[in-house]
């Protein structure tokens, strides 16, 4: 099967299960201009300049996790003229998949761990983010904020917006893949590992 096929079939089944365009966008880590896309495909509709990132392979090992979590590290150390201490209280893991990175950049460098809950994750009317109560507070504290794909850079916002709003201090993004070729949200400075852009 080929992988826009792949992708099809995937938003296909995700919308009879019942989830809206915007979650199939999240669950795909495409945007809601492709999702519609892959769903409808207009006759001679052009295809949206969209990429879509499986780096599986290496989610689902933990040794080649923590391989990446190291050079995340490293890349910023690099763009701090190799300064030794990430200087930063709290690494802050976007659920789901900021969790794990986090985790393993926290281990090494000695930082405490927070985990924030999007707000497009809760079941309620009036859905907001939230920082688990299970982890660290950020408070008062100097953060790093971790997830694995930058797409329209919403998430990344909204936790900068949250931890600003509670008393957090934000001081960097780490994000292994930047869709938007970013390198700050409002005021914070982005490091990431791949900058996704397209040529044609
Ligand atoms: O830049 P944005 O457009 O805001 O999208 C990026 C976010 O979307 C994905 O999360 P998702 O909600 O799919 O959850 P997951 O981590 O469980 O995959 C990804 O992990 C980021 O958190």
């Amino acid at each position: 099967m080929s992988s826009l096929t792949d992708l099809k079939e995937r938003a296909r089944l995700l919308l009879e299960e019942g989830h809206s365009q915007g979650q199939i966008a999240d669950e795909l880590s495409l945007s809601m201009e492709t999702v519609t896309w892959l769903l409808t495909q207009p006759k001679g509709d052009v295809a949206p300049r969209d990429v879509h990132i499986d780096w599986t392979a290496v989610s689902c090992d933990a040794n080649q996790l923590e391989s990446v979590a190291s050079m995340m590290i490293d890349r910023y150390r690099a763009s701090c003229n190799g300064s030794m201490s990430l200087d930063a209280d709290v690494m802050i893991g976007i659920a789901i998949s900021g969790i794990p990175l986090a985790t393993l950049i926290g281990a090494r460098e000695g930082c405490s761990l927070a985990i924030y809950h999007p707000a497009k994750h809760a079941v309620s009317e009036t859905p907001i983010g939230s920082i688990s109560g299970n982890f660290a507070s950020i408070v008062e504290k100097r953060c790093i904020i971790v997830d694995d794909v930058i797409t329209s850079g919403k998430t990344i916002a909204e936790v900068i917006g949250y931890l600003r709003r509670h008393g957090g201090v934000p001081v960097a993004v780490f994000v292994l893949f930047d869709k938007r070729g970013i390198t700050e949200v409002d005021g914070v400075p982005v490091y990431s590992l791949f900058r996704i852009s397209r040529i044609d």
